[in-house]
């Protein structure tokens, strides 16, 4: 398979994030991911991200280090407490920071993709105003996102309003995992409509300030299996398939939940003033896809959503994430049929024991993985669907969030302890597809 099989415009990119990358608190407000990773006990190792790996100083070496390899676009998500102090005063050092950015990645031929939102939600609006549980927020991540639009829209014409608002409402507000650490069934579902009203405000801003730009949103999108052919694991997989991938999905393009969902939430409140899904489904130009496995799922009386994980045969990565590329092409198809809209994959990676031994890393487990994952792409491409871009998971190792530095994902090593970074043999092979070897 050679970088000409897919098609010329086709972008092929890494991604990053904010919280997970750059440091530099010395100039930002915090997030409620600073004060969740400085909470003992939420982080592997107490990690956090006061320092990361340094990219807010770094930031051109790392430019540098992607044009080496060879990209067509870079996914990076803006920092919200860094670019308005507490998330509503506009911080011109933070905004600065970014225009810097952008500026260096288009002198490099390096197409930005803009994210708004990657979970570092000021902290002063959580604490002050109640976060996404708030309606209201909309309205301040509507004036966020307009900030952005009017500062960087002239250069940057793709932008993703949310990372995963799943994750922000599920792993946030039900199973506590991530900030704010909240384990209330019923606040994830008012997280979750607030996180895609505040979605649709993005979009109708966006079409005032950026006329020639495309915006959509980006959700985590897993391959959900029935572990057996009984009548009750089928009913839960179809439900979870529900709540993880309909929910974010459906009421974008529909103007609704996903009905079956809805009515199995029996004791959840979904009280939703009528013109809500008028904002939320808001014309958008594309779905962000994040894949990376799929979830074998049984019945389970006990659980509010009535599911539970089987642990899948296949091999797995150190996330303990079956390996499986035939997920991605089926949810490809899928969504292609469901949804007609353009995709990209925004991101797909896998985390591996990586160890620097002589300024190298022998990554054969991750170029093996990102081949498997671009020849599910190439089959659903050639199968028809509209498929924009590809972005590896990511550029750098970097905080994986309640893991700490514990996980790598990166094509490229980074010694904490130096900040050095190392290609692996996985960016090395990146370079030599790119250049169509
Ligand atoms: O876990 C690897 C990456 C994170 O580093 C990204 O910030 C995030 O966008 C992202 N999403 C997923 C899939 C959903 C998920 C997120 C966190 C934990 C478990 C599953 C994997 N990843």
């Amino acid at each position: 398979m050679k970088r000409t099989d897919f098609p010329k415009e086709f972008k092929f990119g890494t991604a990053t994030a904010s919280y997970q990358i750059e440091g530099g608190i010395e100039d930002r407000s915090p997030s409620i991911w600073d004060e969740f990773s400085h909470t003992p006990g939420k982080t592997k190792n107490g990690d956090n991200g006061d320092v990361a790996c340094d990219h807010y100083h770094r930031y051109e070496e790392d430019i540098e280090i992607m044009k080496d390899i060879g990209v067509d676009a870079y996914r990076f998500s803006i920092s919200w407490p860094r670019v308005m102090t507490d998330g509503i005063k506009p911080n011109e050092k933070g905004i600065d920071f970014y225009q810097k950015l952008v500026d260096k990645l288009l002198e490099n031929n390096i197409t930005p993709f803009i994210t708004l939102y990657h979970w570092d939600l000021p902290l002063y609006l959580y604490k002050e105003k109640n976060g996404w549980l708030n309606p209201d927020i909309a309205n301040y991540f509507q004036d966020y996102a307009s900030l952005m639009f009017n500062k960087l829209g002239d250069r940057v014409k793709h932008w993703i309003t949310l990372n995963e608002p799943w994750c922000s409402a599920f792993l946030g507000y039900f199973v506590g995992e991530h900030a704010p650490g909240h384990k209330d069934f019923q606040e994830s579902f008012y997280v979750a409509h607030n996180l895609l009203r505040s979605h649709g405000k993005a979009v109708i801003a966006f079409r005032d300030i950026v006329k020639d730009g495309k915006i959509g949103i980006t959700n985590v999108v897993t391959k959900v299996e029935s572990l057996s052919n009984d009548e009750k694991d089928i009913q839960a997989a179809k439900l979870v398939d529900q709540y993880i991938n309909g929910w974010y999905h459906d009421p974008i393009v529909y103007g609704k939940y996903p009905e079956e969902a809805v009515n199995s939430l029996k004791n959840i409140k979904l009280d939703i003033p009528e013109n809500d899904f008028d904002i939320i489904s808001q014309t958008i130009d594309f779905f962000g896809v994040n894949y990376y496995s799929r979830q074998v799922i049984s019945y389970d009386e006990n659980h509010p959503l009535k599911f539970k994980h089987a642990e899948g045969p296949l091999p797995k990565t150190e996330m303990g994430w079956e390996i499986y590329p035939k997920g991605l092409y089926d949810k490809l198809v899928e969504f292609n049929n469901k949804y007609k809209l353009p995709l990209y994959i925004t991101e797909n990676g896998m985390a591996g024991p990586d160890k620097l031994e002589n300024e190298q890393i022998h990554d054969d487990y991750r170029i093996n993985y990102i081949k498997d994952h671009f020849k599910s792409t190439l089959d659903a491409i050639k199968d028809g669907v509209d498929l924009r871009g590809y972005f590896i998971w990511s550029l750098m190792d970097n905080f994986e969030w309640a893991h700490g530095y514990s996980k790598r994902f990166g094509l490229v090593y980074v010694d904490y302890n130096t900040q050095k970074r190392y290609l692996k043999d996985s960016a090395l092979w990146y370079k030599n597809f790119l250049l169509n070897k």
